[in-house]
């Protein structure tokens, strides 16, 4: 994948602002972007899903141009062709496992129920073995399964990039582990490119292959002593 983020947003709230100054690229498949809580990760994500709007700036994708301000283009969040997994996931409480998933294809005035027997549902519901709960609401669920629900609505229409936004802060620490090697073996079955954003370092250890700070909503350098730069110049954990 080769993402290249170049935006600025002004967001106000009272008499407080904050400005997000973002610019990056890369070609990497497993991007984390690591900060403190209010450093501007989630806004970023959301400027590349197309859920916020950047005052100036561009935004490209594989050569795909998703948003430039100066040219008039802004690509509806459904046409940018990337999954979005929420930190809190944001199932719906009312739609079953199957018609949560099947969610994931609406376009329009789509109704979730008419196409949840729909063969990339079927297959999902499998990949993520959810079978068994495919009748279950988000509250009869575990944690994880929670986690897979999510993941596969974000992934059953096909996107050519998955963006995460803390995927194991809402788990407990004993389920956080197996979750990242569940999301780091499903990285590299389905070869997507991902943008993973977080707070722990320990998520950035385990999934980064290159890993950037977010601090006060500019990309800072990456601190080499926690995460030192590897011969083929990516970052891992050190020790
Ligand atoms: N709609 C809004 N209006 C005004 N300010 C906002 C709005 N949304 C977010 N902010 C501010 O933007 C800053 C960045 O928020 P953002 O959610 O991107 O941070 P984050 O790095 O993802 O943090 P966290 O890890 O806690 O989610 C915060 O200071 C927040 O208060």
């Amino acid at each position: 994948m080769q993402i290249q983020v170049d935006i600025r947003k002004t967001l106000r709230s009272g008499a407080r602002t904050f400005t997000l100054d973002a610019q990056f690229s890369s070609d990497s498949q497993r991007i984390v972007i690591y900060g403190p809580s209010g450093a501007g990760k989630s806004q970023l994500m959301k400027a590349v899903a197309g859920l916020m709007t950047p005052d100036a700036g561009r935004i490209a994708l594989d050569g795909r141009c998703l948003f430039d301000r100066e040219r008039g283009v802004d690509l509806a969040p459904q046409r940018r062709q990337v999954g979005y997994l929420f930190q809190d996931y944001a199932l719906f409480p009312h739609l079953n496992v199957r018609q949560n998933i099947a969610f994931g294809l609406a376009r329009g005035w789509f109704n979730p129920r008419a196409r949840a027997d729909d063969a990339a549902v079927r297959h999902w519901l499998q990949a993520f073995e959810l079978e068994h709960v495919a009748h279950q609401f988000p509250h009869e669920l575990s944690g994880g399964q929670r986690q897979r629900v999510a993941l596969a609505r974000a992934l059953v229409p096909d996107p050519q990039a998955l963006l995460l936004d803390e995927p194991f802060a809402a788990l407990d620490p004993s389920l956080r582990a197996r979750m990242r090697a569940e999301l780091d073996a499903l990285q590299r079955r389905l070869a997507i490119p991902m943008i993973l954003i977080t707070h722990d370092p320990d998520d950035a250890r385990a999934f980064g292959e290159h890993i950037l700070r977010m601090e006060d909503g500019k990309i800072a350098p990456v601190h080499t002593f926690e995460f030192p730069e590897t011969n083929d110049g990516t970052r891992k954990a050190a020790g």
